[in-house]
């Protein structure tokens, strides 16, 4: 299918509350949710908390006792619910997959329910396996017994993508996983939502996972209501109540350096110039600045190389080929907690930053993240003395 991947579209929980037979509190309560058309929102809370109930609301697996789902404007009760499932995928942990199937089986059951053509289904698979990163000449005819779990969810993600839904319900996709596998996972769901802008509905008990995935996220309590809503900053910056803070554990400020990306903080500002830049010129400059060197940037932007002051007095015209290459650079994607790795591993004290087309955006050091984290950790201070008046 080479249109363009169909958009997510808003789903709003309005006063939903469910009560299961017998069951005495209702599992969830009251609960009112807004969930941004293409945003990833997860759900968070212990075990029992009603993450589970309120996903499988959105999708009809359990009717609501109470209260109106409407996604994409329209009540979920008026759309038939066998019509409303195939608009919405579903992806649960381990997969759940069919074991007497193949992948690309598997993976086609709701377009062949859509009746599509074999052609059709064919290329549809072989480019969602693509799209999950499986090779489909190597996996298209294998049995789900025959992959490893990783291969197995990456398989659960194609399948509920089948038919292009607007919605993703995920309930603890990853939650069977390897850390390595899991945060691999985690990552390619990022890189899969920047192209598909999906509305996804995520549910975890995992603080870092909620942290990394959610653009927002609903911290849940027993019974079945919400505490706090809101960004993953803002959450770990400003917990609505000593619940939301003991669920979140200590190290927020850990947390906040592998959340926040290089791009969001104030870079440092090195001179910079390219190499028919005038030497004498580039001199003044780094003279002025103080730090005593400055970058070369080649004829897109890209850093070449450091040069220093000394290599530049008493020369005229064109800096040319001097200075030294610089080692390596940091992506403005990259999050704090990677760029110090960097950092702590690089030849020199200060690392050029690169955005969009390898292009310089700034520069860091060890000391730049230090003030980044004091930021944060003024701004936490500056909370609690908010929360202690
Ligand atoms: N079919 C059911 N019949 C009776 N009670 C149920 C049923 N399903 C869930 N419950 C109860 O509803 C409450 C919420 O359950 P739910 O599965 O939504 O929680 P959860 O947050 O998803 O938990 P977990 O992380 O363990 O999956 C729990 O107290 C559970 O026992």
């Amino acid at each position: 299918m080479s249109e363009q991947p169909q958009h997510g579209v808003p789903i709003e929980l309005r006063k939903v509350t469910k009560a299961f037979p017998g069951g005495g509190e209702p599992a969830v309560r009251e609960l009112d949710l807004n969930i941004p058309a293409g945003e990833i929102v997860v759900l968070l809370g212990p075990s029992g908390c009603g993450k589970t109930t309120t996903m499988r609301m959105i999708n009809r697996l359990i009717e609501p006792t109470s209260g109106d789902i409407l996604i994409g404007g329209q009540s979920s009760r008026d759309i038939d619910p066998d019509r409303l499932r195939r608009r919405i995928g579903y992806v649960i942990q381990q997969a759940g997959l069919f074991p007497h199937m193949t992948v690309a089986s598997n993976i086609a059951q709701v377009p062949k329910l859509l009746g599509w053509d074999k052609v059709r289904i064919t290329e549809r698979v072989d480019e969602l396996l693509t799209m999950v990163g499986m090779e489909p000449g190597a996996y298209r005819d294998s049995y789900p017994r025959r992959l490893s779990g990783g291969q197995q969810q990456r398989v659960g993600v194609a399948r509920a993508l089948a038919a292009d839904p607007p919605v993703m319900l995920m309930d603890e996709p990853f939650g069977a996983l390897d850390p390595i596998t899991r945060e691999r996972l985690q990552d390619e769901l990022l890189r899969l939502q920047d192209d598909l802008a999906k509305t996804i509905v995520f549910v975890t008990h995992d603080v870092d996972e909620a942290l990394k995935i959610g653009d927002h996220i609903a911290v849940m309590q027993k019974p079945g209501h919400i505490v706090q809503y809101a960004s993953p900053a803002e959450i770990l910056t400003n917990p609505a109540n000593d619940y939301v803070e003991q669920f979140l554990g200590g190290g927020s400020s850990m947390r906040l350096l592998r959340l926040t990306k290089v791009g969001d903080i104030d870079l440092d500002q090195v001179p910079y110039a390219s190499e028919d830049a005038d030497a004498a010129g580039l001199l003044t400059e780094i003279e002025r600045d103080g730090r005593g060197y400055a970058l070369i940037l080649d004829g897109m932007r890209r850093p070449l190389r450091w040069v220093f002051a000394a290599e530049l007095e008493g020369r005229h015209g064109p800096v040319g080929a001097a200075g030294d290459q610089v080692g390596g650079t940091i992506g403005h994607r990259m999050t704090l907690q990677d760029a110090m790795e960097k950092l702590l591993n690089a030849d020199y004290e200060t690392v050029p930053v690169v955005g969009r087309r390898q292009a310089y955006a700034g520069a860091l050091s060890l000391a730049t993240v230090q003030n980044a984290i004091s930021a944060i950790k003024a701004r936490e201070q500056e909370r609690r003395r908010g929360a202690g008046r």
